[in-house]
C-alpha cells in the first residue's frame, strides 16, 4: 500500500524551503562575494590577519585604477604624471623642466612661501607651485630637507630658495604662506624634542605673525598625530584626540597641537585667513634614505636584501597616501573657503605586519620579516576619516597604495645608486 503524504506536509516543506532560499538571496544581498573578493585583491592580497581591525574605507581609489595625470583642472595644477617624474627621476634635465613652466602674467602671479620647502613634501609642492608659474619662495634649514631636491630651481626667475630656520622672523611679501617646516619622521622628531618643540611652536607664530603682517592666507600642515592614540576609529575632525602630554612623541603631537591652537588664537583674535590641513602617513619618491619611517624603512630593506623590521607585534595600523594626492590635497585646501582642519590622507588600512609581507612580496620574497621591541607610546590603530575633505574641499585621494610603492621603488632604484 502506497504512503500518502498529507497536503498540509507538502504546504509546509515548501514554507521551510521558500524561507531558507530568501534567507540565501538576503545573505548574498548583504555580503555580495564581488565585494569580499575586491577587498582581499586590494590587499594584494594578503588576508587581514584580524579581518575586524581592517577597514579599506569606501573612499580608497580603485585597487585596479592607475592615475596618469595628479591635481585639476578647478585648481589649475593638473599635469601629466610622465612629466613631473622628470623632476625626480634621475637624469634631470633643468631645461626640460623649466620649459614646462606656465607662463603668467606678473598680475595673475601668486607669490607663495613655503617653509619647508626643501623637504619631502616641501619640495613636491614647490614643484607643482613652480610648473603653475607662481613666483615661489622656498624656505628651509636642511635639518631633514634636502637641497638636491629643488636645486632643478634654483636660477630660475620665479624661485627663490633661502637657508632660514622658522624659529627665528622672516619677512617677505607673499600672498599665501604653505608652513610645512618641522621635522615629520618620529626618530627625527624625536632626535632634539625642544628643537621640535621649538619649531612647532615659535615657528607657528613667526609664520602667523607674517601672514598679519602681509595679509597672506595661512596654511598649517598639522598631523593626524594630534589625535595620539586613537579611541575613536577612523578619526574624524571633530576627535579631540588621546595624547600622552610626558611622552617621547609629545614634542610633536603637542607641538602640532600648539601649532593648532596658535592657528585659530590668530584667526579670532587677528582675523588671520587660516587653513589646517591633518596630515596622515605619506610616502614617496625624495623621502630620506634615512627617513626612519615605515613605507621607505621596508621598501629598502627589502631592496637591500636586509630584515623587514616590525616594531612590536605588528597589529597596530597605518593608513598610506602617496604624496601627490597629498600636494593636491593641500592646495584644494588653500584655495578654499573652509576654515576649519581637514584630515587629509587615504584610508587603505594595513596592520604593520600585512604591510611587511605586502612589500615582501611585490619586492623580494626571500626577505625575512623580523620583529623588534615596540615603540613607546605607538598608536595602535589609524585610519582617516575624510568626509569633510570630500564635501568641504572636494579632494579625495587618487593613487593607489600599489601605484604609490611601486613609482617609489623606481624612484628609490634609480636615485640610489648603492642599490
Ligand atoms: O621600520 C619600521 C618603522 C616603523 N614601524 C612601525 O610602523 C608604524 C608607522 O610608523 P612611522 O614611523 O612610519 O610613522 P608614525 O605613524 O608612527 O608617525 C607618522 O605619523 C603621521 C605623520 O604626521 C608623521 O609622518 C609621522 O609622525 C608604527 O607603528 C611604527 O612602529 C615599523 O614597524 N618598522
Amino acid at each position: 500500500m502506497g504512503v500518502r503524504v498529507k497536503p498540509s506536509i507538502f504546504v509546509g516543506r515548501f514554507i521551510v524551503l521558500a524561507f531558507a532560499f530568501f534567507c540565501l538571496i538576503a545573505v548574498v544581498n548583504i555580503f555580495p562575494l564581488s565585494k569580499v573578493m575586491t577587498v582581499q585583491a586590494a590587499v594584494g592580497r594578503i588576508a587581514p590577519r584580524n579581518p575586524q581591525t581592517i577597514n579599506m574605507g569606501e573612499n580608497t581609489p580603485k585597487q585596479n585604477s592607475t592615475q596618469t595625470t595628479v591635481g585639476s583642472d578647478f585648481i589649475g595644477n593638473k599635469f601629466e604624471l610622465a612629466d613631473l617624474r622628470n623632476l625626480y627621476l634621475a637624469p634631470i634635465d633643468k631645461q626640460k623642466i623649466w620649459a614646462m613652466v606656465r607662463k603668467k602674467a606678473r598680475s595673475q602671479q601668486k607669490r607663495v612661501l613655503v617653509t619647508g620647502g626643501a623637504g619631502f613634501v616641501g619640495s613636491h609642492l614647490v614643484d607643482r607651485l613652480m610648473l603653475m608659474g607662481e613666483y615661489v619662495i622656498c624656505i628651509d634649514n636642511y635639518f631633514t630637507g634636502r637641497r638636491s631636491n629643488v636645486e632643478h630651481w634654483e636660477g630660475h626667475p620665479n624661485f627663490e630658495l633661502v637657508r632660514h630656520d622658522v624659529e627665528y622672523e622672516y619677512t617677505a611679501e607673499v600672498d599665501q604662506i604653505y608652513h610645512l617646516a618641522c621635522p615629520a619622521s618620529p626618530p627625527h622628531y624625536q632626535y632634539n624634542p625642544i628643537k621640535t618643540l621649538k619649531t612647532s611652536s615659535l615657528g607657528t607664530i613667526n609664520m602667523l605673525e607674517l601672514a598679519k603682517k602681509v595679509k597672506a592666507r595661512f596654511l598649517l600642515t598639522s598631523t593626524s598625530e594630534v589625535y595620539g592614540d586613537p579611541e575613536v576609529h577612523p578619526q574624524k575632525e571633530e576627535y579631540w584626540g588621546h595624547v600622552n602630554p610626558i611622552g617621547p612623541r609629545a614634542c610633536y603631537d603637542e607641538g602640532k597641537r600648539v601649532a593648532e591652537t596658535l592657528t585659530y588664537a590668530y584667526h579670532r583674535h587677528d582675523n588671520v585667513d587660516v587653513r589646517v590641513a591633518r596630515i596622515f602617513n605619506t610616502f614617496g619618491p625624495r623621502m630620506n634614505e634615512n627617513d626612519g619611517r615605515v613605507v621607505s624603512n621596508f621598501i629598502l630593506q627589502a631592496l637591500k636584501n636586509e630584515p623587514i623590521t616590525i616594531y612590536g607585534s605588528g597589529t597596530q595600523t597605518r593608513s598610506f597616501q602617496y604624496v601627490h594626492d597629498l600636494v593636491d590635497g593641500l592646495m584644494a585646501l588653500m584655495n578654499n573657503e573652509f576654515k576649519l582642519p581637514v584630515n587629509l590622507g587615504n584610508p587603505d588600512e594595513y596592520t604593520i605586519a600585512q604591510f611587511a609581507e605586502y612589500i615582501r612580496n611585490e619586492i623580494n620574497k626571500n626577505s625575512i620579516i623580523k620583529n623588534l621591541n615596540a615603540t613607546e607610546d605607538d598608536p595602535q590603530r589609524r585610519q582617516p576619516d575624510i568626509t569633510r575633505a570630500k564635501n568641504e574641499i572636494h579632494w579625495q585621494p587618487a593613487f593607489t597604495v600599489k601605484q604609490g610603492i611601486q613609482e617609489t621603488v623606481e624612484y628609490f632604484k634609480i636615485n640610489l645608486p648603492s642599490l
